[in-house]
């Protein structure tokens, strides 16, 4: 047998054994639900099949599940996706069950058991389980406040400024088309740079097309699933060790060292000059040295801690002490540039795009902000930002139709008896919790693919379910984020819309084609026409 003939057998053996694991492990899934009493929808081979060819985008892979989970018509059922059993839950109440209400009961998100890879990674929050996360949560909160943010808001004005001036070089003073997507990049760094290195990104000092060296590394932590990257992560997932021994890692070596590098000078130049500054890295470094203690139980920390408004939540309870480290804080900055950069740029593209569309909705919205601006001689404010309403609106509505993440996670930390039912959440069970199923269902959104910021005025709020809106997730879990992103994404979008009139071009794709980034993301960029607003309009 020539050597062709070798290797052509070995892919189809290599084929042939991933159908069968594939098929065995959802046989058994399946049976694990049936004997169960709870309704199987199965692992939906056809759709994965279409996605992992690249036929469907990420997001339209979990619609399709959702369809399918509508369609059993039940509060929960069970599926696969060939690496464990899932209850995926389709009853709102339920949902505020396991993300608020008996949140002891669902703690965690799922995690590489592997032991020797991905250290950064096991440090960082969001990879945290237990007692540990608590701790690490309890300490992190009060960084997060509104008060802290406010502090802030010098960062992102700066960074939004540059932007503008950035576009205005490109676009020329008659306007034009161009692909916004790596302004809304070097933005979300250059706020993430100051933010938590308390360095200079540079990103907006470099010629259009290329990345400064923090941005180049930055961008090495995006995340695009394909058929290799899904099988990696399905041995990490399914046999720890092994991808251990194969030296499998979830993040980039280099990118890690780089960032762990730059924050332990930075750090270092601090504290040798006692030189303090209104940003992440210092409040860290505060945590670390117990300056902000007093604050663990004030109502703006419990408002982070709880994911409540009103700081009205249930706070977190660690039962030992956790320590709290240099180590700790760069694996924190990290993940901040990790959970806070794509999932920004992704609001804030989506944002233009439908601005651009609706043109009735961006006059409106100019009005507020120019009103604003005009307030303060020009200037944005830290309280204008908090005070446009209508900002707010179109905000949250992007958010609902186009929302970062498409679908969350528990995992059962202690069995669960699902109320009103025999059925039990056995512990380490994996639960899926709808995102993107529930913003486009029309049982809770009226026409919901149409892009309409009216759906967010306060009576219609009001009126709908709390959790039939959850972009940052809920409850103790939720994004820690959420405060800082939001006023962050009101700031530039604000003095985006004040510089420039946004329109489609020739090149805007209608509707946009999805890519597969682990945050929602256009596959083609996303081309939009500016034109700077004159004098003469205003
Ligand atoms: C538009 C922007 C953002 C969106 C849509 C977003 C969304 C989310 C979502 C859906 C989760 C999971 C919540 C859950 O499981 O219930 C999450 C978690 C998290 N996010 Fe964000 N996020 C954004 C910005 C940010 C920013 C700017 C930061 C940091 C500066 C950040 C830091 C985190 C962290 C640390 C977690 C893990 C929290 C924990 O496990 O306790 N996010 N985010």
């Amino acid at each position: 047998m020539g050597l062709i003939a070798i290797i052509a057998w070995l892919v189809l053996l290599v084929i042939v054994g991933i159908v069968a694991f594939f098929l065995y492990t959802d046989y058994k899934h399946g049976k694990y639900f049936r004997t169960r009493n709870v309704t199987y929808i199965g692992a939906g081979f056809p759709r994965m099949f279409r996605f992992l060819t690249g036929k469907i985008a990420l997001v339209e892979a979990e619609e399709l599940l959702w369809a399918d989970v509508k369609k059993a018509g039940k509060s929960f059922v069970g599926f696969s996706d060939l690496l464990s059993p899932t209850f995926y839950i389709a009853d709102l109440d339920l949902m505020k069950n396991i993300y608020v209400k008996d949140f002891d009961h669902f703690v965690n998100r799922r995690n590489f058991d592997t032991p020797g890879s991905d250290l950064l990674l096991k440090r960082m929050l969001i990879s945290l389980e237990g007692e540990q996360w608590k701790g690490i949560r309890t300490k992190l909160s009060p960084t997060f406040t509104t008060g802290k943010i406010k502090r802030m808001f010098g960062i992102f004005d700066k960074s939004s400024q540059l932007m503008c001036e950035y576009m205005r070089k490109r676009v020329g003073s008659a306007g034009g088309e161009f692909d916004i997507c790596e302004s809304y990049s070097k933005f979300a760094m250059d706020v993430i740079a100051s933010s938590a290195f308390g360095v200079d990104s540079k990103s907006f000092e470099c010629e259009p097309g290329v990345l400064s060296e923090f941005e180049q590394m930055g961008k090495r932590f995006q995340f695009n699933f394909n058929p290799l990257e899904f099988i990696k992560l399905m041995v990490m997932l399914v046999a720890p060790k092994f991808a251990d021994m194969l030296g499998l890692q979830a993040m980039d070596m280099e990118p890690q060292n780089y960032f762990m590098r730059v924050i332990k000078d930075v750090m270092k130049q601090r504290r040798e000059n006692g030189e303090r500054r209104d940003d992440f890295l210092q409040l860290m470094m505060d945590v670390k040295d117990g300056l902000l203690k007093g604050e663990e139980n004030s109502k703006e920390t419990l408002e982070v801690m709880t994911g409540t408004d009103d700081g009205s939540g249930a706070a977190l309870h660690s039962q030992s002490e956790i320590k709290f480290d240099d180590d700790d804080i760069v694996a924190n900055s990290v993940l901040f540039l990790i959970g806070g950069f794509d999932t920004t740029q992704s609001l804030l593209i989506f944002a233009a795009y439908n601005l651009a569309l609706e043109q009735d909705v961006q006059e409106k919205l100019l009005k507020e902000v120019k009103a604003s601006f005009d307030k303060n001689g020009g200037k944005l404010t830290y309280d204008e930002v908090l005070g446009m309403n209508y900002l707010d609106m179109v905000v949250n509505e992007t958010l609902r139709y186009m929302p970062p993440a498409a679908r969350l996670e528990r995992v059962c930390t202690k069995d669960y008896k699902i109320p009103g039912t025999d059925t039990v959440i056995e512990k380490g069970t994996v639960v899926a919790l709808p995102v993107i199923g529930i913003h486009r269902d029309e049982r809770f959104y009226e026409n919901p693919n149409k892009f309409d910021p009216e759906r967010f005025t306060p009576e219609k709020k009001a009126e709908r379910h709390p959790l039939a809106f959850a972009p940052f997730g809920h409850g103790n879990r939720n994004c820690i984020g959420m405060r800082f992103a939001l006023v962050e994404v009101k700031s530039v979008l604000a003095t985006l819309i004040y510089n420039f009139k946004l329109e489609p071009g020739k090149l805007t794709e209608i509707p946009v084609k999805f890519n597969n980034n682990s945050s929602l993301k256009p596959a083609n960029g996303m081309w939009l026409k500016l034109t700077p607003r004159i004098a003469t309009e205003e």
